[in-house]
C-alpha cells in the first residue's frame, strides 16, 4: 500500500470559535509505557486539562479504551466527560452514568480465555477491565500477529463479543460501541451541542472518532504516523500533543501565539 501524503499541522482556534475537545488517552496525552499501571499524569497535564475544560465551557471529553475506574484513578475523578471501554461505558459532564452491562458469568468467560491465551505466550499481559480484556504484547512486540490470530480462533465461542487490535494490545469486548459512536452520543446535548468536534488520537480505535469528527465537519487529528487514517492533520507524538493544545488554549483565551513564540514542535 502507498503512503498516505503527510498530513498538516491542525489549526488553532480563533477567540470565538466554539470547539468540543475530544481527546484519547494513551499514546496522543500520555507516552506510552511498558506496563497499563507505569503511566503517569502529571500536575501540569492535569491543570492543562482542567483549563480547557473550563474555557470550553465544559466542553471536553476524555475518549479511552481505559476503564472509567481507570480514567478516574489517573485523573483524580475529574469533572469532566469520559468514554470508557471504547465507548462502552459513557459518563456525561452531568455525571450520569450510560453503559453496556454484561452479566458476570461473560466476564469471568472471557477473563478465563484471555488467561488461557496469556499462558500460551510468555510475555503476553492480561489486563482485566471488566467487560473487556487486553492481552497486552508490548514488550514482545514479535507475537502480535500470532497473538491476533489466537484471538480471532476463540472468538467463535464468545457470542457478543468483537476482537480490537491496538498498539501492542489485542482486546476482546463486547460489540455495539465504539469511540465515534461516544462522540456522536456527546454532541447530541449539552454542553458539546452546536459546538465543533475536535477529535484527537493516536490508535485503531480512534478512526471512529476521526469518522465522527469528519462527518460534523469538525477537525480530526492524528497523533504519531499510523496509515492509513482519516485524520486529516497530524501531530507526531504525545510531547506535541500537548504542547499543541497549551496552544489551543491560549488561543481560546487570548488569540493564537505568534510562531516565535510557540513552544514545542508538532507534525
Ligand atoms: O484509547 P486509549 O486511551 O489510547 O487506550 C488504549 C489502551 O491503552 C492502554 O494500553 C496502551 O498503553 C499502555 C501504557 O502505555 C501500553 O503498555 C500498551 O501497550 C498500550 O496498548 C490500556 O492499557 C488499554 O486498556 C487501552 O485500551
Amino acid at each position: 500500500m502507498s503512503a498516505q501524503p503527510s498530513l498538516p499541522a491542525p489549526p488553532l482556534p480563533g477567540v470565538d470559535d466554539r470547539w468540543a475537545l475530544f481527546l484519547d488517552v494513551d499514546g496522543t496525552l500520555l507516552d506510552f509505557a511498558d506496563h497499563p499501571d507505569h503511566v503517569y499524569v502529571d500536575s501540569r497535564l492535569s491543570e492543562l486539562i482542567e483549563d480547557l475544560y473550563g474555557t470550553l465551557d465544559g466542553a471536553l471529553a476524555l475518549v479511552s479504551g481505559r476503564s472509567l475506574d481507570d480514567l478516574d484513578d489517573l485523573f483524580s475523578h475529574p469533572p469532566w466527560a469520559m468514554a470508557g471501554l471504547h465507548g462502552l461505558e459513557l459518563r456525561g459532564v452531568d455525571g450520569r452514568y450510560r453503559g453496556v452491562h454484561i452479566g458476570a458469568s461473560r466476564r469471568s468467560l472471557v477473563r478465563d480465555i484471555a488467561g488461557t491465551i496469556a499462558g500460551e505466550f510468555p510475555g503476553v499481559l492480561v489486563e482485566d477491565k471488566g467487560m473487556a480484556v487486553a492481552l497486552h504484547c508490548r514488550t514482545s512486540p514479535q507475537l502480535f500477529e500470532r497473538l491476533r490470530e489466537r484471538v480471532r480462533e476463540v472468538l467463535p465461542s464468545l457470542a457478543g463479543y468483537e476482537m480490537q487490535p491496538g498498539n501492542m494490545v489485542i482486546e476482546l469486548k463486547p460489540e455495539g460501541m465504539d469511540k465515534g459512536s461516544a462522540v456522536a452520543n456527546l454532541m447530541s446535548a449539552w454542553p458539546f451541542r452546536g459546538r465543533v468536534p475536535v477529535y484527537v488520537g493516536d490508535d485503531l480505535t480512534d478512526e471512529h472518532g476521526f469518522s465522527t469528527a469528519n462527518l460534523q465537519s469538525g477537525l480530526s487529528i492524528r497523533v504519531g504516523s499510523r496509515e492509513p487514517s482519516l485524520a486529516r492533520y497530524s501531530l507526531s507524538e504525545p510531547a506535541a500533543a500537548r504542547a499543541w493544545l497549551f496552544r489551543v488554549l491560549h488561543a481560546l483565551k487570548h488569540g493564537a501565539l505568534s510562531h516565535a513564540h510557540s513552544s514545542g514542535g508538532n507534525a
